[in-house]
């Protein structure tokens, strides 16, 4: 981060004392660092192959500072041939408010505003000084040059502003090469081809869930006379939705016998939080040197860790169990079609039926993978259901449409069925009961879901509306120039302003795209999972999130949960409506709710 900081500023400012200083500082901190443990007695020279923990962070510190020397001996070269060419157009800052240092409390106050001020004085592509960073922000179609130049990296920037690499390494022991590829193949070859197959556990799990939590949530708070008990106070609504996509992620991810487990429960919902405490992802405001002291000493206590053990620990049993119960089968000669209907399909099992083709070393491996999973998939799901209830009770003409929705698709499917059935009885065929029992006619399946063109369209533009304006931070891993000419230096930090996408843009989102038009896309094929540079929530090119279909069909499943249960949801304080309808980096605003339930 630090690299980034002196390298983007290298015209205007000497670079000679920055880069000093950078190996300086990290010099000192390890020089003090062994001397500390030497008086301390921990600095002592191990057997060969033992590593001790002030040789680790010694290595550590070697390592970032050979990798600072590197960056500015780049940084210099390239600096240093500039004059021989020609000058690109420089890239513009955007000037501060009267009393600003910085540009985050006007983008903090109104995102929008700023980066249509930002858009008419500086054009498309500018410089903005936020996070302690000085960044620079592209508008429009820049935004696709930056997600489709492979010279762009998001890993890389995460890494470079919080070393997220080598934290989630810890996690596992394979595929440590090729970030992100095992966790994109288990996706797009066992979870996404089968979400049809797990959407009736998903049902089950996100409706136990939500009975049991709005029960303990409501226990100690008003129940009003007025509606006969049907009005009820929810301080943390958040925990419910937490729960019930951390039960129903749990159950796909590692079967119903793990998911039971509250240990594992836990591990789903809160691991995420783990990992903000470490990055310090909540404090925006945390000094650099702070954010790495704590990174560093959460190497060696990666409270990550201790939860894919919990993972492993609850799997072990149920591995066995599994492993017996297939002797069994084997033992009874059971036919192929009742051996392959008995085999869970969760996604714990895929991978342990691929443990060579994938190189995984042992149970443990596989539930770090599983856990780098939870990180991607758990928290952003809760958080966009959440939106979507608090979108609900900001817009409440919604329920009633959506309710009705749902009610016409079902009693659509339910006649289907029923005719299915007749028409197989009059020819005098059977009657398949796996797939026309009466029983499942009104089910949420992912067929029905489909049908439900006004959720559809909500979603999506809750989406298009809540995501923060700046986002998506990308680094570039080498000099770059952009199709306008301006010359993007290497280390440079980028983001995308989706306030030019979004927000700005009647060609994509048709009339008045500021403002939310829950129905906006009703009749369009622009679903929540459709990407492009005008609808960037899930990102785009080759690294677009290959969850967002699971994201899609559980979120859908939530809401429809939701207004089939309660009539009514409203803000305990209507004040703070506005305040939850855009995200905001690090912010953990959650309002109380009032849900009129319909029974
Ligand atoms: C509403 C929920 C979700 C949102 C908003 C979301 C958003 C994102 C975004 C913005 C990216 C980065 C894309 C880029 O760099 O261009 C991403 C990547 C990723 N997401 Fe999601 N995601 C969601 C749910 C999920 C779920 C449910 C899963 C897993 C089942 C998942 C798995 C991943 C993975 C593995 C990547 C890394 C892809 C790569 O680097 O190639 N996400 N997601």
């Amino acid at each position: 981060m630090i690299g980034v900081l002196y390298v983007n500023t290298l015209p205007t400012v000497p670079v000679d004392a920055f880069s000093l200083l950078v190996p300086i500082l990290l010099a000192l901190v390890s020089v003090t660092y062994i001397a500390f443990s030497k008086m301390l007695g921990t600095h002592h020279s191990y057997p060969q192959g033992e590593q001790s923990l002030s040789k680790t962070c010694f290595d550590v510190l070697v390592n970032i500072l050979d990798q600072q020397r590197k960056k500015i001996a780049i940084s210099l070269s390239n600096y240093n041939t500039q004059p021989n060419k020609s000058r690109p157009p420089p890239i513009p800052m955007v000037s501060l408010r009267p009393g600003d240092r910085t540009h985050d409390k006007e983008y903090h106050e109104n995102q929008d505003k700023f980066l249509t001020r930002c858009l008419a004085e500086a054009g498309p592509v500018f410089k903005l000084s936020m996070h302690h960073l000085q960044i620079i922000v592209v508008s429009d179609e820049y935004i696709r040059e930056m997600f489709l130049n492979e010279n762009f990296s998001n890993v890389d920037a995460l890494n470079e502003l919080m070393g997220v690499k080598t934290f989630l390494h810890m996690l596992i022991k394979s595929g440590k090469n090729n970030d992100a590829r095992i966790q994109n193949s288990i996706i797009l070859e066992h979870l996404t081809p089968n979400l049809g197959k797990y959407q009736a556990e998903m049902v089950g799990a996100l409706e136990s869930a939500l009975v049991k939590e709005f029960r303990l949530s409501t226990e100690k708070v008003y129940e009003k006379e007025s509606q006969g008990g049907k009005e009820r106070l929810v301080m943390n609504p958040v925990a419910i939705f937490e729960s019930m996509v951390g039960k129903s992620t749990s159950t796909v991810f590692m079967g119903a016998e793990v998911a039971n487990n509250p240990e594992v429960l836990e591990t789903f919902v809160m691991s995420m939080h783990d990992f903000a405490n470490v990055m310090g992802l909540n404090d925006l405001d945390l000094p650099f040197w702070r954010r790495w002291l704590n990174l560093k000493l959460n190497y060696f206590n990666n409270p990550l860790k201790r939860r894919v053990q919990i993972l492993a620990k609850a799997a072990t049993p149920v591995i066995l169990e599994r492993r017996q119960r297939e002797a069994r089968l084997i033992n009874e000669s059971a036919d192929a079609p009742e051996f392959l209907k008995q085999r869970p399909h969760d996604i714990l099992q895929k991978m342990l039926d691929r443990f060579d083709e994938y190189g995984f070393i042992d149970l443990e491996d596989i539930c770090g993978h599983i856990m780098l999973l939870i990180l991607t998939s758990v928290h952003t799901t809760i958080d966009a259901s959440t939106a979507m209830v608090y979108y609900l009770a900001a817009y409440p003409e919604t329920i009633p449409v959506l309710h009705r929705e749902q009610v016409q698709v079902l009693d659509a499917i339910q006649q289907e069925r029923q005719q299915e059935r007749s028409s197989r009885l009059e020819k005098g065929l059977e009657v398949n009961v796996d797939l026309l029992d009466p029983a499942h006619d009104r089910d949420l399946t992912s067929a029905a879901l489909k049908r439900m063109i006004h959720l559809e369209s909500f979603q999506r533009e809750v989406l298009r509306c809540r995501t923060e304006a700046l986002t998506h931070f990308h680094m570039a891993r080498k000099e770059t120039l952009l199709s306008n000419g301006m010359v993007i230096p290497t280390y440079s930090m980028m983001l995308a302003n989706l306030t030019s996408t979004h927000a700005n843009n009647s060609a994509a989102h048709g009339p008045n795209p500021g403002e939310f038009q829950p129905w906006r896309y009703v009749g369009t094929h622009k679903t929540m999972t459709k990407v492009g540079v005008d609808y960037l929530p899930f990102g785009m090119g080759k690294h677009v999130c290959p969850g967002r279909f699971m994201a899609s069909q559980q979120s859908k499943t939530l809401v429809s949960l939701i207004v089939s249960k309660f009539e009514k949801i409203a803000f305990h304080d209507p004040s703070q409506a506005a305040h939850v309808l855009r995200t905001q980096y690090g912010d953990v605003s959650k309002p109380a709710l009032v849900f009129t339930s319909r029974e």
